[in-house]
């Protein structure tokens, strides 16, 4: 398979924004280096120092349309910043790289998400297996590390979810490895039903516990206890109300994907039907979560 890599140097602050907007574009890996463990960007005498300087490396895979569309889009982001380059790479020796990249992350005491080529640290934990590709969502990002927290500390024996804008389907993927009895995912990019699809199946869930939608194949009527919507501010805004209409009176709602300048706006949107818990943090992101009282 070839892939496209895209390299930009930049500072500490940038890196995370720009890692950022890689991941939404459609990197398939971003990683993040500090300039100062790599020797061959030692500057010379009398060079600019660039010891507080990052090397941010995303990775698109150069066969699928969207992906070249998504990784174009990318470029001209990058384009707005120095040093930004790409290169075209070779399969084997990028997939043996690419693979040492991930390693088996917690999210919460029983909760881990594990690469299927790594043994998982804690056997007797709740093992998501989940390998990086097309779709959003393997964990490394704040927004969907910040639903697993709390998805581990929610209690979902037996319950219904329903995961918005599912990418890889890792939140109701979790949900139910989690105890939960079923999850619906729907998502507006078809890549992202099919990768829900498989990892389902690699996680060893029937189809029939998680089925995944296009939001206008998506039952009219469907409606879960536990929301997760991971999607950024301003569409968690716009579909404030059918969200809370497909969340049960009673039941519990997660909110990510919201940056902390934007949180109020979001709480606003759905402050006449949600009692919101204490927010979460991570980074620069905030979960909102909180019950559906009316
Ligand atoms: C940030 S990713 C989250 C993926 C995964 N749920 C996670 O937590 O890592 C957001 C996903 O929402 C999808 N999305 C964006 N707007 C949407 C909408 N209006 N309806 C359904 N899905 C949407 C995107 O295609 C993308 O897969």
């Amino acid at each position: 398979m070839p892939w496209l890599q895209l390299r930009v140097n930049t500072n500490r602050e940038q890196a995370e924004k720009i890692e950022n907007a890689l991941l939404f574009a459609g990197a398939v890996s971003v990683t993040l280096q500090d300039n100062a463990d790599q020797p061959i960007l030692e500057p010379g005498l009398g060079e600019t120092p660039l010891w507080d300087e990052t090397l941010v490396t995303g990775l698109f895979d150069a066969e699928v349309d969207t992906g070249i569309t998504e990784a174009k889009a990318a470029s001209f982001l990058c384009e707005l910043l120095p040093n930004a380059r790409w290169e075209q790479l070779e399969d084997k020796d990028w997939e043996r790289e690419w693979m040492s990249n991930y390693k088996p992350i917690q999210c919460a005491d029983n909760l881990w998400i594990c690469p299927s080529w790594c043994e998982p640290p804690a056997p007797d934990a709740v093992n998501i297996v989940l390998d990086p590709g097309l779709a959003f969502g393997t964990g490394t990002h704040p927004t969907t590390f910040l639903c697993l927290q709390w998805l581990a500390g929610e209690a979902v024996q037996g319950k219904t979810a329903i995961d918005f804008g599912c990418g890889s389907g890792i939140l109701g993927i979790a949900a139910i490895l989690l105890g939960a009895e079923s999850a619906l995912g729907t998502d507006i990019d078809p890549q992202a039903l099919i990768a829900s699809r498989d990892n389902a199946v690699r996680n060893g869930l029937e189809p029939e516990r998680f089925p995944v939608y296009l939001p206008e194949k998506t039952p009219a009527d469907a409606s879960a206890d536990i929301m997760l919507a991971n999607i950024l501010a301003g569409p968690l805004v716009e579909l404030a109300p059918q969200l809370v209409e497909r969340t049960k009176v009673g039941g519990r709602i997660c909110l990510s994907g919201i940056l902390a300048s934007q949180s109020d706006k979001v709480k606003t949107a759905y402050s006449q039907w949600i009692d919101f818990d204490a927010d979460g943090e991570k980074e620069e992101w905030v979960r909102l979560s909180g019950t559906r009282v009316r």
